[in-house]
């Protein structure tokens, strides 16, 4: 009989969670929903994320009446009235703790950013030296909390943090337990220097993202 070899869920691939749980209130609109070059910014993380994971949630609130997306689950913030970013680290972690209980880390990736690193979760994973360290991506000395594996087992206390500390910080909550920093190169294009790490925020920055994605030559359909 052919033997099945079972994936381990402690060792990467890990599974990962989109970010798309905020206003948008700098946009005006959703957006994971935006058009980029053609795709939704969504199906570009989407399409980003999906060689370097072994699956894909994502966290998006106000929509409960949408089970997945392209087959992924969508997931809503467990703790509500929208706390910020890091409620939606906080979902990721209950959500991986519930699907795949075996998983140390999970991968989260916000929904604004559509150049990120296609090494980004081999490199976080490099990086890691123990088994609870947060692995965080750093560019231009700029760190991105966001772009992060996040381990599974500080749930409990980052759900204490997000409700007891009034502005929810990000770093302070990182500075609290062992982490590792991963720093990445700035991309040299014909116009200079681009940060992978530039996030669509405004109409403005959507206008630069058309441009850097034809800078970059990157498919526009
Ligand atoms: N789950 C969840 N995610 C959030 C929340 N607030 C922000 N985010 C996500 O965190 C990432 C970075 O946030 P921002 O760039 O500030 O996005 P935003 O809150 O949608 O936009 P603004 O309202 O313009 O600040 C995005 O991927 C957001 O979807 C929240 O309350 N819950
Ligand atoms: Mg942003």
């Amino acid at each position: 009989m052919p033997t099945v070899k079972t994936p381990d869920a402690r060792h990467p691939p890990w599974p990962a969670v989109i970010l798309a749980g905020g206003l948008s209130r700098r946009m005006g609109h959703a957006k994971s929903g935006l058009s980029l070059g053609g795709k939704t910014m969504l199906s570009r993380i989407i399409d980003r994320l999906r060689p370097q994971v072994a699956s894909i949630a994502i966290n998006l609130n106000g929509a409960a009446e949408q089970k997945t997306i392209v087959g992924h689950p969508v997931i809503a913030d467990t703790v509500p009235g929208f706390l910020g970013p890091l409620a939606g680290v906080l979902t990721a972690m209950r959500h991986t703790a519930a699907i795949t209980p075996a998983a140390t880390h999970v991968l989260v990736v916000p929904t604004d950013t559509p150049f990120f690193p296609h090494d980004l979760a081999q490199r976080l994973t490099d990086a890691m030296t123990q088994r609870e360290q947060i692995a965080v991506a750093l560019s231009d000395d700029a760190l991105h909390p966001l772009f992060a594996l996040w381990p599974v087992a500080l749930a409990d206390d980052l759900e204490h943090w997000i409700t007891t500390d009034p502005k929810r910080r990000v770093r302070a909550f990182i500075e609290r337990h062992p982490s590792v920093t991963v720093d990445f190169p700035m991309t040299t294009t014909a116009s200079g220097l681009f940060d992978p790490f530039f996030n669509v925020n405004t109409p403005d920055d959507l206008l630069r993202a058309e441009e850097w994605l034809r800078i970059l030559g990157e498919n526009s359909a």
